[in-house]
This record gives C-alpha cells, structure tokens and sequence, in this order.
C-alpha cells in the first residue's frame, strides 16, 4: 500500500490547520492557543482522509497518483473513494472532535481567579473524564451522526476538487497552482456547506448525556431541533464554517499536490 499519500495528508493537514487557526479560535474561545493538540489530531485525521483516498482509487482504477492525469478516474470513482475516504476519517475523527466540543461549550474555558475550576482543564483532562465518567463508548459519542455527515461531503470535497481542476486544466497536464487553490478552496466550501446541518446535529449529540439524555438518537434531535428553532438551525456557523473553509483547503490541496509531485 502506497504511504506517501499519508505522509502528504499529514504535512497539508497541519499546513492547513495553521491557516485555520485564527477562525478555530475564534469559535474555540482558545482552545487552539496550543498548536500541539490540533496538530496531533487534525493532521493525523487528515493523513487518514488522504491515504485512504487515495489507496481507495488505486483499489478501483488501478491507477497511482502520478498515473491519474493521464488516465483521469470517473466522478463515480471519486465519489466512492472521497465517501470511504469520509467515513474511516469520521472514526478516527470522533474523540477528537468530542473533546473540542465539549472544551467549546465549556462556559469558562480557562480557570479564572476565585471561580471554580471549569470541569475540564485541558484536552487530555477533558478526554481522561469521558472516559472515567462516560466509559470507552462516551469517547465516540455523536460518533454516527459524524459518520453521516463526513461519508457524503468529502465524497462531493474530492468530486469539486477534481471537477474544478479538470476544467481549467488542459487534458493529461497537471494543474497550476492558482487552479489548485481555487479549486481546493471552493472544494472546502461546497463540503462545508453540504456538512453543516450535520454538524449542527454531531455537536448536540456530543454534548447530550452530559447530565441527562436529552435526545433518543440522530433522528429524534434533528426532529426536535427542527420543532423548536426551525429550519434555519440548520444553517447556523455555515458563514464561518465556509470563510474558514476556503484558505485552510486551498492550501491543504497546494502542499499536498506539490508534495507529492516532488516526491515524484
Ligand atoms: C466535514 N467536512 C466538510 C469535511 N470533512 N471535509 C473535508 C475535509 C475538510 C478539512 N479537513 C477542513 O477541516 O476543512
């Protein structure tokens, strides 16, 4: 099995978080003025999203990155690729992103002077908790509802990208660097955009149980959320969701492309 794809998806993937940072702290209330934290996961779970990708396209087309200019994949290939792609990084994904929710919805994130401590003190606290208080399994809760938003949207992340590229890129020639970062970049947006109301869901979940259960499964929170705010819950964070997209993706696709390019 071919390792530079992972390789390459580790380095974009912290590439990309450093972009990402600012609109991560904005939404995090610092939980990213560590960089160790996001680097580990972020870059690890992008490592798994690009090498399986990859590896996926090899499976169904026999032909390696350096093969496929010259012998474009089908979009119903990419597709198929991008969704597994989605869903094994989803499982890796899931106690990372539990313990950014929850450290995101802790009211004070840091300890202030003369107030109790906030429950969890950090990443490895917040992580340990879970599992002393929620078990193995509360590590990966809301982990379906992640499932279901990443296997579609990174299969329509990988078809944008190819699509753009392959537009304004002449035939078996590899695309330039402007193409690739427009194209990576509106790649994040279309996927981002297409994730957010399962996002919206993914982040309830993670947070319910909490001190009761609130919600009896996916289904039943998106139904009540609905009830109670209306469609447009839906939507909420897909503005900064998309403005953060588009930098942090341009550059994941540019590193990784030239990466790989230079490994040859
Ligand atoms: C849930 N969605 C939209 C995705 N997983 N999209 C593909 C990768 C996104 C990239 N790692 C980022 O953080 O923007």
């Amino acid at each position: 099995m071919p390792v530079e794809e992972f390789v390459a998806g580790w380095i974009s993937g912290a590439l990309g978080l450093v972009l990402g940072h600012p609109f991560d702290t904005v939404k995090l209330l610092g939980f990213f003025k560590g960089m160790s934290f996001p680097i580990a996961s972020i870059a690890v779970v992008n490592s798994v999203l690009f090498g399986v990708y990859s590896n996926t396209l090899l499976l169904l087309t026999a032909t390696s990155h350096q093969e496929r200019r010259a012998q474009p994949p089908s979009y119903t290939h990419i597709f198929l690729a991008g969704c597994t792609g989605g869903f094994l990084q989803a499982y890796c994904l899931a106690p990372f992103d539990l313990i950014k929710v929850r450290l995101q919805n802790q009211t004070e994130p840091v300890a202030q002077p003369g107030s109790p401590p906030p429950q969890y003190q950090g990443p490895v606290h917040c992580a340990a908790s879970i599992f002393r208080e929620e078990g193995y399994r509360g590590l990966f809760r809301g982990a379906w509802a992640l499932m279901l938003r990443d296997t579609p949207t990174v299969g329509i992340y990988f078809i944008t990208y190819e699509g753009l590229c392959r537009q304004y890129t002449p035939e078996g020639q590899n695309p330039s660097s402007a193409t690739v970062l427009v194209a990576g970049g509106f790649a994040g947006i279309a996927s981002w955009v297409a994730a957010t109301p399962l996002d919206v869901i993914k982040s309830r979940m993670q947070m319910d149980g909490l001190r009761r259960r609130v919600y009896q499964g996916v289904l039943d929170c998106m139904m009540s959320s609905v009830r109670q705010e209306g469609l447009g819950v839906f939507f909420r964070g897909v503005t900064i969701n998309s403005a953060r997209a588009f930098p942090v993706n341009a550059v994941t696709f540019l590193s990784y492309e030239y990466l790989l390019r230079w490994w040859g």
